[in-house]
This record gives C-alpha cells, sequence and structure tokens, in this order.
C-alpha cells in the first residue's frame, strides 16, 4: 500500500486548516447560538470580546488530529482508487479512472476518516462555542480549559458514548460529500486539462477552491444538524435525536436552518481546499 497519500493528505490538510480555522469558528457559531445578527457581526463580537485569539479557539486538537484524520481522506481515496482501478496515483493521467469510481473511492474515504474525525470534531466545536475571553486573573475560568480537559470532562460527564455525540450526522455529512468533493476536483481537472498531462497549478487552485465549495454546499444541512447534536447535552439534553433535532430546529426556525453559515463555509472552503489540492499534487508529484 503506497504511504505517500497518507503524508500528503497530513500536510495539505494541515496547511488548510490552519488557514481556515478562523472561519470555522464563525460558522460553528452562527450554526449553533442565535445571538449573532450574521458573519459581520459574530466576527465583530467575538474580535471585541475574545481579540484575535478567539477565533484561533479550538485549533490545537484539530492539528493534531488533522495526520490522522486528513491521511485516512486522502490515502484511503487513493488506495480505494488502485483497487478499483489497478492505477496508481501517477498512473491516473493517462488512464483516468470513471467517474462512478472517483465517487466511490470518496465516499469511502468520508466513511472512514468520519469515525477517525467524531471525537476530535466534537471537542473543536464545544471550545469553539465558549464565548468567554482568555482566562484572566479574578475572572470564573471557562467550563473546558482545554482540549484535554474538555475531552476529560465529556468522558467523566457523558460517558466513553459522549465523546462521538454527533458521529452519525457526521457520518451522514461527509460520505456522500466527499464523493461529491472528489468528482467536482477530478471533473474540473480534466475539463481544463490536454489529456495526459498533469494539471497546472492555476487548474489545481481554482478546482480544488470550487471542489470544497460544491462539497461544503451539499454538507451543510448535516453540518448545522452535526454541530446542534455536538452541543446538545452540556447542560440539558434538547433532542431524542438526529431526526428529532431536524424537525425541531426546522419548526423553530424554518428550512432555512439548513443553510445557516453555507456563506461562511464556502468563503472558507475555497481557500482551505485550493491550499489542500495544491499542496497534496505537488508532494505527490514531488516524491513521484
Ligand atoms: C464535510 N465536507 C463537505 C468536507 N469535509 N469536504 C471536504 C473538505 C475537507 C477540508 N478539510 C475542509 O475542511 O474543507
Amino acid at each position: 500500500m503506497p504511504v505517500e497519500e497518507f503524508v500528503a493528505g497530513w500536510i495539505s490538510g494541515a496547511l488548510g486548516l490552519v488557514l481556515g480555522h478562523p472561519f470555522d469558528t464563525v460558522k460553528v457559531r452562527l450554526q449553533t447560538q442565535t445571538t449573532y445578527r450574521g458573519i459581520v457581526d459574530c466576527m465583530v463580537k467575538i474580535y471585541r470580546h475574545e481579540s484575535l485569539l478567539g477565533f484561533f479557539k479550538g485549533m490545537s486538537f484539530p492539528i493534531a488530529s488533522i495526520a490522522v484524520v486528513n491521511s485516512v481522506l486522502f490515502g484511503v481515496y487513493s488506495n480505494t482508487l488502485l483497487v478499483l482501478t489497478a492505477t496508481s496515483h501517477q498512473e491516473r493521467r493517462a488512464q483516468p479512472p470513471s467517474y462512478t469510481h472517483i465517487f466511490l473511492a470518496g465516499c469511502t474515504g468520508g466513511f472512514l476518516q468520519a469515525y477517525c474525525l467524531a471525537p476530535f470534531d466534537l471537542i473543536k466545536v464545544r471550545l469553539q462555542n465558549q464565548t468567554e475571553p482568555r482566562a484572566q486573573p479574578g475572572s470564573p475560568p471557562p467550563r473546558y480549559q482545554g482540549p484535554v480537559h474538555c475531552a476529560a470532562s465529556i468522558f467523566r460527564e457523558e460517558g466513553p458514548r459522549g465523546l462521538f455525540r454527533g458521529a452519525w450526522a457526521l457520518t451522514l455529512r461527509d460520505t456522500p460529500t466527499m464523493g461529491i468533493y472528489f468528482i467536482t476536483y477530478e471533473g474540473l481537472c480534466r475539463q481544463y486539462t490536454p489529456e495526459g498531462q498533469n494539471p497546472n497549478s492555476a487548474t489545481v487552485l481554482v478546482a480544488g477552491g470550487f471542489a470544497g465549495i460544491a462539497s461544503w454546499v451539499a454538507a451543510t444541512p448535516l453540518d448545522v444538524i452535526k454541530s446542534r447534536m455536538q452541543m446538545d447535552g452540556l447542560r440539558r439534553r434538547a433532542y431524542q435525536g438526529m431526526l428529532d433535532c431536524m424537525v425541531s430546529s426546522v419548526r423553530q426556525e424554518g428550512l432555512g436552518v439548513f443553510f445557516r453559515g453555507v456563506t461562511i463555509n464556502s468563503a472558507r472552503a475555497f481557500p482551505v481546499n485550493a491550499v489542500t489540492f495544491l499542496s497534496y499534487e505537488y508532494l505527490l508529484r514531488w516524491w513521484g
């Protein structure tokens, strides 16, 4: 099993993550809290109340976990294609796989990465939703004092299963949308690259950016539900399950609730995934 795809997936994912985390914090707050009037209001309030550091809350765990999560996504994707089409990454420009194979490989990568991602994503969302400024002498400490404290508290208060709260919604979000992600990327690269050649940097950037947007637009409805399920149980349980969360969210806020955060998600997705695919492609060409 070629390991380069796993390493390239890790490095490229980490670069994208740092770039996109401030957008991600704004998105999570808009999806789970009703105190903000929109993206700008949310950004201004975070900056005023929590300083620039507020945008980077909850980032250390994703950085640590991206090694597993993104390398599983890209590694499983590429190795599933190898099994389905008997072509390595280097051979795939000359013998392009079918879109069905790309979709299936993307879904497999998405499904397996969701399980690795679930506890890390839960901790990220809980930390991002803490609106207290950094601890100051004399002020009460926030509920979670960091990622390890957060993980230990969830384990103590909600049991081991608590660490997988929202995991079903996450799996349903990521399995088909990772298929969409890789199909969009490949489709755009093929469209703008002469047959048999590697796509140039501009094509990779644009195709990666649009792959991010397409997958996130499709993922946003379940992303909202996932974030709400992850925040549920913090004080009292509001939802009996994923379906109940969907129904009560629509009852209270209308159908538009499923698109909460879609603008900021798309604005984040373009640069993050442009950089992710560019570094992924170039690392593999460099090692190939
Ligand atoms: C749930 N969806 C749609 C995705 N994860 N899509 C792929 C983008 C992955 C990238 N690390 C990002 O965070 O944008």
